[in-house]
């Protein structure tokens, strides 16, 4: 295999194991994107040289890393609360990065002056982090690693810190920095909207192993496990098809194993079946000239999902429906509620499981 960067990632603790390989070409920005405790972290860790492998390797433009120490890897870090030195100024924390590399007092300082002139935070050079936004702090931390000339950049939760309205900004220019950087990049985050916007490649992580790749549109179209369908909001089910029906596989033990959909696609054996909840019209009775997939089902739960209300169905297929506020009014839907759930076979997607 080619590519800056090869890896081969394995850390093995008493309930944990993460096993993943993970491979960057230059410029390219993988996010490591997984539910809470699926090793992400641990995965960012050990490219660092901050967590040591089991076993497995890591090479960076035909080095090996996993036998140096931290120090050593042309490898830069932005933590999630960016980890900036108090005591310095914004100017005196990039000029850290080069400081390490060898330069000269006076030309770190200059090397750091270009890069946080590049950050738009030249005023700010001599400002202490207390006095520095979330959004500043993020980009003086993101100056300090690139300032090193890192072949390798990582960064964990990046936008975590940030308010929503701080984030939208920071996010768009965080792209724009990680367009200019040549070397790999790896980000992890828990915000599939930060993956999507800044990663040319998802790498999904699940109890340690990588569950699915590849790039953000292919991921959200297709994705291949519940935790990837409910990040990219669609409905998600495995089942068997024969041509335009799917015989759709027990849904946490809700579906009956005998419950049918009809595709769009025709598919033969094992294969995934996905729609969006806004696909899912809902009726109080029985409708008329209707799609080809329709049940009757059970409200389990209402909440807001932005200007729409999602609402929660139950067996004989769990799904989410997006409706407007007016429907949730009009048609009375509560809870425990029974109705009657539509998707037309045109708004679903079959691919091979
Ligand atoms: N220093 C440690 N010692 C022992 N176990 C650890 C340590 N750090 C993490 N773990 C465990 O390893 C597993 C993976 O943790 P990790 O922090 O890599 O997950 P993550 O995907 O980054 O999660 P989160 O999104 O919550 O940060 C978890 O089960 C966690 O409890």
């Amino acid at each position: 295999m080619t590519g800056l960067l090869r890896a081969r990632l394995i850390v093995q603790r008493t309930r944990f194991r993460l096993d993943a390989a993970l491979h960057a070409e230059p410029g390219e920005v993988v996010a490591l994107l997984g539910p809470n405790g699926a090793g992400k972290t641990t995965a960012l860790r050990a490219l660092a040289g901050l967590t040591p492998l089991s076993d497995g390797h890591i090479v960076l433009d035909g080095r090996q890393l996993h036998d140096q120490p931290p120090e050593r890897r042309p490898v830069g870090v932005v933590f999630q609360d960016y980890l900036l030195f108090p005591h310095l100024s914004a100017l005196e924390n990039v000029a850290f990065g080069p400081r390490c590399r060898g330069e000269g007092r006076a030309q770190a300082r200059r090397t750091a002056m270009r890069w946080l002139t590049r950050m738009g935070l030249a005023e700010y050079a001599h400002v202490r982090p207390d006095r520095l936004s979330g959004g500043q702090a993020q980009r003086v931390a993101l100056a300090r690693a690139l300032a090193a000339e890192p072949r390798l950049l990582l960064l964990d939760e990046p936008l975590a810190a940030l308010d929503a309205h701080t984030r939208l900004e920071v996010r768009a220019a965080l792209r724009r920095h990680l367009e200019g950087f040549d070397g790999a990049c790896v980000l992890v985050t828990h915000d599939p909207l930060d993956a999507m916007v800044l990663a040319d490649r998802l790498v999904v992580v699940e109890e340690g192993r990588i569950v699915q790749e590849g790039a953000p549109p292919e991921v959200a179209r297709r994705p291949r496990t519940p935790y990837v369908a409910r990040l990219v909001g669609l409905n998600l089910y495995r089942g068997v098809a024969d041509g335009y029906t799917v015989a759709i596989a027990p849904v946490d033990g809700a579906a009956s194993g005998t419950f049918t959909l009809n595709a769009a696609e025709a598919q033969t054996g094992p294969v995934f079946v996905a729609f969006p909840p806004s696909a899912v019209a809902l009726y109080r009775t029985r409708p008329n000239g209707t799609p080809r997939n329709l049940w009757r089902t059970v409200i389990d739960g209402l909440e807001r999902h932005g200007d729409s209300v999602r609402v929660h169905l139950g067996g004989p297929l769990p799904a989410a429906a997006d409706v407007t506020a007016a429907a949730v009014a009009e048609l009375d839907l509560v809870p425990g509620r029974t109705v009657w759930a539509a998707v037309k076979a045109t708004e679903t997607h079959a691919y091979p499981a």
